[in-house]
């Protein structure tokens, strides 16, 4: 499974790189980035995974979130996939910042001509985690889920619909019922048809209503001054679904954040420790 360095960076004492494979599941060329703290040399270490949002790259989170100088102390492996197939060439996949490319919204396309390639879903939870394990010393049996707004919707999505997969599960600003919203309604529109029953498979509020669990306690971040709080985010959905299922949720409103990587890298130090406490743990 040949990958391609594309840059590596000393980084608090680790390495900071960015790489690219030819990809089964998208059938092109996907993009990472991957942190490696320096205690990766001794042994192997478990891995998180920041799911980034909409117009997101790979870069972003590695360069906003502020996450490695902690990561490299708690010996935690970062791993920040890009957020869609790239120079796909199909119609009606650019332009348009919500949706396609940049915006691929962790799910397996099922309508043409989406289906083709926009199959996130598997190429989080499979490809790109088997390709991790046999590159790098890392267990990826021990690995957590964290995202930011399509992010935190992929975080929380995949991890509810995988019990088992991952030990550690957080959001900052997730979309929590896409079914319900504008960002989710055009996307799941394109990408799934219109048939909405199968939308609630991608939906957390649903999955959580339906009987779905993370066996452990969710953690979600929220700005109070988000802009997209009220009309995308609807946070308070989480939560009545997560006290009426008995899932243990801690959802907490900062007041005077926003949307932005500001919020994240005021929060990322609680992430990472919430993570740890899961992955560290033998
Ligand atoms: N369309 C607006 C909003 C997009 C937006 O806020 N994206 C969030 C994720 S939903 C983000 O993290 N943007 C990248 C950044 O802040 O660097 C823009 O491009 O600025």
């Amino acid at each position: 499974m040949p990958f391609e360095v594309l840059a590596e960076y000393r980084c608090h004492g680790g390495v900071q790189g960015f790489y690219r494979h030819r990809s089964v599941e998208t059938g092109g060329a996907m993009k990472f980035g991957l942190f490696q703290p320096p205690q990766i040399s001794a042994g192997k270490l478990p891995l998180l995974i920041f799911l980034a949002g909409l117009t997101c790259t790979e870069e972003t989170a590695a360069i906003k979130a502020g996450a490695q100088r902690l990561a490299a102390e708690l010996g935690l492996v970062l791993l920040t996939p890009d957020t869609s197939p790239r120079d796909t060439g199909i119609e009606g996949a650019t332009g348009d910042w919500e949706f396609g490319e940049g915006a691929g919204f962790y799910l397996d396309a099922a309508t043409a001509p989406f289906s083709k390639c926009f199959r996130m879903d598997a190429w989080i939870t499979r490809e790109l985690p088997t390709l991790i394990a046999a590159n790098f010393n890392v267990d990826i049996d021990r690995s957590g889920v964290c995202g930011h707004s399509m992010g935190g919707h992929g975080a929380l999505t995949l991890a509810l619909r995988n019990p088992g997969r991952y030990r550690s599960l957080s959001a900052f600003a997730p979309i929590v019922a896409p079914c319900q919203v504008p960002w989710g309604q055009k996307a799941f529109s394109r990408y799934l048809g219109n048939d909405r029953e199968a939308w609630k498979r991608h939906d957390s509020v649903e999955l959580i209503r339906s009987g779905q669990r993370f066996d452990g306690t969710i953690l979600v971040d929220q700005g109070d001054a988000d802009a997209f709080l009220e009309a995308q985010l609807r946070p308070e959905l989480l939560r009545q679904a997560c006290v009426e299922s008995g899932q243990p949720l801690t959802l907490r409103l900062q007041p005077g954040y926003d949307h932005s990587y500001w919020f994240i890298q005021s929060f990322i130090a609680d992430h990472l420790q919430h993570h740890a406490r899961a992955l560290l743990r033998n």
